[in-house]
Formats: structure tokens, sequence, C-alpha cells
């Protein structure tokens, strides 16, 4: 079954087109990958899809709905998250703090509840503490929990940033770029982090990302697409040998890893 249908999708700016009638499915429960060189449409493609940006032209089927041109905060009730390219964290806020407030969204208690301290403000309260202890203990932050978010090194920002995504329980979850900034060692974590997310939180993954070693390596299916066009989609084995996209993404004479 497909959680996430792109047809025909276009998206113009002005005399500029960044995308350009791309069809993509997305399987349900899959880790699936989208990959360019820069400027190819990429992070317009995630915009689109989260309703930051409106559709030119085409469709994007949400289970089985279209929600291309609906708001970003419908689309996210739906089941749609997203990390950034320049993560976004409350700052100053301690690791818990920002993991908390991300699973307050996901509080059924009204004003008057919550201010009279009512039976279900109390139990809604007790379980989002609790999501939030497991969030940090499954994303490795446990041991950082007090400390402030811009004191953690990169890669434990990135994956504070992506347990923030995952404590509104989404269907769907879109990481730009997650491995950005980190080594390889980092990488080859976060790789692993990323199937276990996929697996214990039932969701399925669409990732933007440079790093060709993490895509080839949890990718099932990938989109490779270049001046807002799809070049070729299919299994990294696939992907990786078609001299079209080695040409494309790397330049004649180069290899794409993992
Ligand atoms: N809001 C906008 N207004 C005008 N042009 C835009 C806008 N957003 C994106 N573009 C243009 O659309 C094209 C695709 O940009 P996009 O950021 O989607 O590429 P990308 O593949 O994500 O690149 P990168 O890998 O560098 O992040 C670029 O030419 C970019 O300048």
């Amino acid at each position: 079954m497909e959680m996430l249908e792109m047809k025909n999708v276009t998206k113009t700016f002005g005399g500029l087109t960044a995308v350009e009638k791309v069809n993509f499915m997305v399987k349900k429960g899959s880790i699936s990958g989208l990959i360019g060189p820069n400027g190819a449409g990429k992070t317009t493609i995630f915009n689109l899809i989260t309703g930051i940006y409106k559709v030119t032209e085409g469709e994007i089927i949400f289970k089985g709905i279209p929600i291309q041109n609906l708001e970003p905060h419908r689309i996210a009730s739906m089941g749609i998250t997203r990390t950034f390219q320049n993560i976004r964290l409350f700052k100053k806020l301690s690791v818990y703090d920002n993991i908390l407030t991300a699973c307050h969204h996901n509080a059924g208690y009204n004003l008057i509840e919550s201010v009279l301290r009512l039976g279900r403000f109390k139990k809604e309260e007790k379980d989002l503490r609790q999501d939030t202890e497991n969030l940090m203990e499954i994303m490795g932050l446990a041991k950082w929990r007090d400390h402030a978010a811009h004191s953690l090194p990169y890669g434990l920002q990135r994956r504070l940033e992506i347990a923030r995504a995952l404590a509104v329980k989404p269907e769907l979850l879109l990481l730009d770029e997650p491995a950005a900034g980190m080594n390889p060692d980092e990488t080859l974590q976060l790789m692993n982090l990323i199937r276990e997310i996929r697996d214990k939180f039932k969701c399925t993954i669409f990732i933007i990302e440079h790093h060709m070693d993490l895509v080839m390596g949890i990718c099932e299916n990938i989109m490779v697409l270049n001046f807002g066009r799809k070049l070729t989609e299919g299994p990294p084995e696939k992907v990786q040998r078609d001299p079209q996209v080695i040409q494309a993404y790397l330049g004649e004479g180069a290899k794409l890893g993992a």
C-alpha cells in the first residue's frame, strides 16, 4: 500500500521550474530516499508535501487523500512531520523539555482541566512524561537530559530534532539531511537508529541525504532528481550503477558509494 503518492507534481517560482512533473510513490513502512545535486529540488519537494509551498500543478496523495495545498498544520495533524536542514530546537531548553514540549502536541485535555489539574490532565501529563522518557532512551539522549540543547554536540542535536519530530507520533517522517555535519561513525549509528525508529514507531520514512553510504545502506527505494526532474528511481543497487545518475550527481568517471 502507498503511504504517499506524487502525481505529476510541478512547482514554479516565477520563471524558475524547481520541480517538474515528478511522479513518485512512498510505500507504507518503507525507508525511501531522495537524492540529487545541489539545487535539484529536493527540499522544495518536502516543502510541497508539508504544505509550506503551494503546488503549481499535480497532486500529492497521503493515505489516499489529496493533501496538496492544504495548510501546513492540517497536513501535520494528518500524520506528516519533518526535520529541517538547519536544526530547529529551543536552544536554551534542556533535552527533556525540548522533547516534552513536542509531546504536548498530543495532549487531549482542555484549558480548564489543566488549570484545575483534573483527573484527565494528571493522567495525560504522566503519559506525556513517560513518552518523553521513552524517546530519550530510544534516541540515546537519556544521559544528556538536563543539558541545554545548544550545548550538545552537533550529532546529538540532530538526534534531538528527530526525537521532537517523533514525539507527535507521525505516520510519515520526512528527514531533511539528517546526517549533515556528522562524521562517518555518527552517520553509521544514525543509519541503525533510523531503521530502529521505523521498526519501533511503525512509521514510514522519507529521507533527503547527501551521504551516499547512508542512503544506499538503508533505503529500499530511491528517487534521483536533477534540475527538478526525476532522473530515475529504484533500489540502491540499480540507482548507484545508473550511468545517468553517476554523471549527473558526481560527474563523469565517479562512483557512488556503499
Ligand atoms: N522560495 C523560493 N523562491 C525562489 N526559488 C526557490 C525557492 N525555494 C527554492 N527555490 C529554487 O528552487 C531550486 C531547487 O531548490 P531546493 O532547495 O529545492 O534544492 P535542493 O535539491 O534541496 O538543494 P540542496 O541540496 O542544495 O539543499 C533552486 O534553484 C532554488 O533556488
